[in-house]
């Protein structure tokens, strides 16, 4: 038998989010609205899995769910080992704070803060100490290109750099986890091809598990797998 000519010098992928069954129904004065019916998905580490779907298809909703903002009306999230929808409240908090990073649309920066004060936050509310929060902010702040700017405040930046604030701010503690509703949304097609491009090369390179919603089909391309929503309903795994 001959030996493998590559050895790979990545860790293997391991599962790190899972969903099963995920429904939610909202109560509406119109009746009962069917957001999302029976999703079902996994992530694994350094793999960016793109969520795409016409508006109102559910994406939100679904990510809502697995970044533990929402519950379910039926059906089970995953966190490693930890069944986030069986937690309680502060667990969830904590799971929140300590193991998933987030990024919004509209940058949700705050602005009376500089770019590295904002993108310290995570770190404040873990309590890191003040060395290692300075250490950290600089290296997240230089892994997205911005180590020039960090005493500039959200106006001081375009909305490209502002969203690469946002995405310091979402892995500067690490997380296993990164979810992004429409990270480009507000960016115009060019600065949307950076920072999409920013986010895959930080996804791979740091082995977080990424769930990306967008409507632009250019950026489908960055996606290691692609989860099509119709009305709510998952129509594509994206597995081929
Ligand atoms: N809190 C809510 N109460 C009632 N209905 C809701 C609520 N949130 C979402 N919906 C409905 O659920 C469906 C899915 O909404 P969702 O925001 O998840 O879609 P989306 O794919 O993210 O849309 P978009 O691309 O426009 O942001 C829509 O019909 C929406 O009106």
């Amino acid at each position: 038998m001959s030996a493998p000519t590559t050895t790979p010098a990545r860790t293997p992928a391991r599962t790190v989010l899972r969903a099963q069954g995920l429904t939610r129904v909202f109560g509406t004065g119109a009746g009962e609205v069917h957001a999302l019916t029976d999703a079902s998905l996994e992530v694994a580490t350094g793999e960016l899995l793109v969520v795409r779907g016409p508006s109102g298809s559910g994406k939100t909703t679904l990510l809502n769910l697995l970044g533990g903002l929402d519950r379910p009306t039926a059906g089970t999230v995953w966190l490693g080992d930890a069944e986030l929808t069986a937690l309680g409240e502060r667990d969830v908090l904590a799971a929140r704070r300590d193991r998933i990073g987030y990024v919004f649309q509209s940058f949700g920066l705050v602005p009376v803060l500089s770019a590295a004060e904002n993108v310290e936050v995570p770190l404040r509310l873990r309590r890191t100490a003040p060395a290692e929060r300075a250490r950290r902010v600089a290296d997240a702040l230089d892994a997205v290109g911005l180590g020039g700017h960090a005493r500039q405040r959200p106006y001081e930046l375009s909305g490209g750099q502002q969203q690469r604030v946002g995405i310091a701010r979402a892995l500067v503690a690490e997380p296993e986890v990164l979810l992004a509703d429409e990270p480009t949304g507000q960016l115009d097609s060019g600065t949307a091809a950076v920072v999409m491009d920013l986010l895959a090369r930080v996804v791979h390179e740091r082995g977080v598990a990424a769930v990306v919603s967008t409507h632009d089909p250019e950026l489908m391309a960055r996606a290691d797998r692609v989860l099509e929503l119709r009305d709510g309903t998952v129509v594509d795994r994206g597995n081929g």
